[in-house]
């Protein structure tokens, strides 16, 4: 463990008494090796011992004002400790940007996120090789601080609905930005609100009197030195939200602002000299920094979520409340059979998740190299299945998110539990980078065209020719697997169907395709769902895991997806075959009583699996899961560092208080 107190709760050091499995084991296989579990305690180390890094006050109780400035004061000096760092840059680098270490430094949210999340990604996307080798070593040396402007007042979703223009003007050979409306003004891009000096804007281009669509241009914003708007550029912060609120998202618009030809990012397609426009190979190239956001974002969403539910988990383990047995000591919350079905489901879903977010990983490493080589052969199954987990681990991970908070009932609620930041940031990633609705239809285009065509990738292969496999009860891990295939093949078809059955009636596809939304929406998420627990599956076929480790991942990955399966059982009655076949009652009953049965076998180890995950109290920032279990000592610590604490009267009272009190009303 990263930090043994003297002081452990009895409850927690009973709960870790015993454990079958070794931790470690499982600690290595998420963090992905050994070495790897070293490098990242030796980097947490460095990090959170800098007394520099650690906040004076908790940032509830600053200004809107000065959470961002210190956050910035922290970002900026997180910039200044790479350098020296033992783990090498990149991997600082990239431990700082997600949910878990960097966050134990910036709470509220990094002011330099968008710069390397979405600006250098952009630029080595989008980029040709004199463009990166012009900006990138000033973006990598922080020289010049940039940020992702697509979004716009009146359009987020759809792309081709833009306003903002990049008209090629051949006579000065510059192109001019122009934002035509108030809804054409860039909205809610992160760091323009004051940090970015630069941006990748997205913007239609015209050129000889045409418009060929959106592209990305590099644009400077503010002047390098005194960080002023440059002359045509309109630009501000948009003000408070739900989370995240020093991410400083901005607003932008532009008045006539010229910027050289060579500043359109021509990776894909071109604007020669003359005006001469060059098309790229495929239209969608210029959407492929989404693409990497998306993938990422699926790992981000896991590592919040495995927050969510070490808190819950620890301190539903040392919460006791109401009667078990009568007359009895009260409880651990923890031993509530209600409660297990509240948190042993999230618990599992960390794995699923992580698994599936891996498999993404490498499957957007091998695209993104074919693509470099001019292979766009994996583009449709990366868009498809990128949109499908984004949108799969977002949601569920938001609702699980949320389930946590309640199961710690009123403490869960105080801002320090930590679950209002991570919840913040989980719902977030429901809405950026494309709205799951959005995403789950882009999901259900691929499925709908790969059954119908009968050709499509790796992910949708399963649509091809007709299913095989056991079309009775089988309680196997495959058995169960197969329900979820069938499910998802069953759902693409009868919204196949429906669509049929609105052309026949005479309706246009397109509103074809919006009358049969419900049914699309339910087949792209059985897909997604299926993709999950296949990898889930597969993962515990190979690998060197110990017996006690396999036993127990096994049992997860069990009741993840009997979880799953219950939760959507509704899905099973539109496929006919299983109604037909009395197979719906028949599944349900068998599984109800396995799932309760996992709950019990895994409930002893709950505690040592979100040890597992070694995830340090910094990190998880909330005197409800600390590791020592004191959790009522921290909540009263707290407590005193309010304001409101810091005299008994507060002088409100004298001046508004008192007088009602005096004013015998
Ligand atoms: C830290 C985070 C900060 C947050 C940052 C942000 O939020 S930044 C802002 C984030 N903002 C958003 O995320 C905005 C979300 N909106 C969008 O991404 C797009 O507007 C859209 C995808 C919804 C529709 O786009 P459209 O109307 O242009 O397209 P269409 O529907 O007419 O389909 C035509 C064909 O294109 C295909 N295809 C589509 N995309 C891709 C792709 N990426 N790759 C490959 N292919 C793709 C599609 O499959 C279809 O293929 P088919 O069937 O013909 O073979
Ligand atoms: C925290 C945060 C950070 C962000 N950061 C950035 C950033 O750095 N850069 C940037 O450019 N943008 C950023 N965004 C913007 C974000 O990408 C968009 O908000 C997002 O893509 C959704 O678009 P929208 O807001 O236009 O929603 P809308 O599309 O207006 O959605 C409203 C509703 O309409 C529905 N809807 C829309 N189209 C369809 C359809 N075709 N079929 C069915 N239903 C539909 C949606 O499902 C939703 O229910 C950020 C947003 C947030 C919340």
């Amino acid at each position: 463990m990263s930090q043994k107190e003297t002081y452990e709760n009895p409850d927690l050091k009973k709960e870790r008494q015993n454990c079958p499995f070794n931790k470690e084991e499982i600690t290595n296989l998420l963090d992905g090796g050994k070495e790897k579990t070293a490098e990242r305690k030796q980097l947490e180390n460095y990090i959170l011992s800098d007394e520099q890094l650690k906040d004076a006050v908790p940032m509830e109780y600053l200004s809107h004002a000065d959470k961002y400035a210190e956050e910035l004061r922290k970002a900026c000096l997180l910039m200044h400790k790479l350098e020296n760092s033992p783990a090498g840059q990149v991997p600082t680098l990239r431990a700082l940007m997600g949910a878990g270490l960097g966050s134990a430094v910036l709470k509220e949210g990094n002011p330099l996120a968008l710069h390397y999340v979405m600006f250098i990604p952009a630029l080595m996307g989008q980029g040709t090789i004199d463009q990166q080798a012009k900006w990138l070593a000033k973006a990598y040396n922080l020289n010049i601080i940039g940020t992702y402007a697509q979004t716009e007042l009146g359009h987020g979703t759809f792309l081709r609905g833009l306003e903002t223009t990049a008209t090629y003007d051949p006579n000065t050979q510059e192109f001019v930005l122009e934002s035509p409306s108030l809804t054409a003004y860039k909205w809610w891009p992160g760091s323009l609100g004051k940090t970015a000096n630069y941006a990748v804007v997205m913007a239609q281009l015209y050129t000889k009197g045409k418009c060929e669509g959106t592209h990305p241009f590099m644009v400077q914003l503010r002047d390098e030195e005194t960080h002023e708007p440059l002359p045509g550029i309109v630009i501000g912060e948009i003000g408070p939200k739900l989370g995240m609120n020093t991410n400083d998202n901005g607003y932008l618009g532009f008045e006539k602002f010229r910027i050289p030809r060579d500043q359109l990012l021509m990776k894909h397609s071109q604007v020669l000299e003359d005006g001469t426009y060059v098309k790229p190979t495929n239209s969608k190239l210029s959407y492929a920094t989404m693409v990497f956001v998306r993938v990422v974002v699926c790992q981000d969403v896991t590592t919040n979520l495995r927050k969510a539910v070490t808190i819950a988990t620890r301190y539903s383990c040392v919460r006791r409340q109401s009667e078990l047995k009568p007359g009895d000591r009260e409880p651990q919350v923890m031993d509530y059979q209600a409660q297990q079905n509240k948190l042993l489901p999230p618990l599992a879903a960390t794995f699923a998740f992580q698994l599936a977010s891996d498999h993404l990983w490498n499957l957007y490493n091998t695209a993104n190299n074919n693509i470099e080589q001019g292979d766009l052969e994996l583009l449709p199954d990366l868009h498809g299945l990128s949109c499908a987990l984004k949108a799969l681990c977002s949601s569920e991970g938001a609702n699980f998110v949320e389930v946590c908070r309640q199961s710690c009932g009123g403490h869960g609620y105080m801002a320090c539990s930590n679950f209002p930041r991570i919840y913040g940031q989980v719902t977030a990633a429901e809405t950026y980078e494309g709205e799951n609705t959005v995403l789950w239809l882009q999901v259900a285009r691929y499925l709908v065209k790969t059954r119908k065509e009968q050709t499509g990738g790796l992910s949708v292969k399963y649509l091809i020719g007709e299913e095989k496999g056991p079309k009775t009860v089988d309680t196997t891990l495959e058995g169960i697997v197969h329900l979820y295939r069938r499910t998802a093949v069953g759902l693409v078809d009868v919204a196949i169907a429906e669509l049929e059955k609105s052309g026949r009636k005479g309706e246009a596809p397109h509103d074809a395709w919006n009358h049969a939304a419900v049914y699309l929406i339910k087949a792209a998420q059985a897909h997604a769902r299926l993709f999950v627990v296949e990898s889930f599956v597969n993962s515990l076929k190979v690998g060197n895991l110990s017996a006690p480790v396999r036993t127990v991942l096994s049992q997860l990955c069990e009741l993840f997806i009997i979880y799953w399966l219950l939760e959507r059982s509704g899905e099973l009655f539109f496929v006919r075959q299983f109604i037909k076949k009395r197979l719906v009652t028949v599944e349900f009953q068998v599984r109800t009583l396995l799932y309760v049965k996992l709950l019990a076998a895994i409930r002893p180890q709950a505690v040592n699996l979100v040890d597992s995950f070694d995830l340090r109290d910094e990190i998880l920032a909330s005197p409800l899961g600390c590791w020592d279990g004191n959790v009522y000592q921290r909540l009263f610590d707290e407590a005193a560092k309010s304001p409101l604490n810091q005299s008994s009267v507060h002088e409100s009272f004298h001046k508004y208080l008192k007088p009602l009190l005096k004013s015998n009303l």
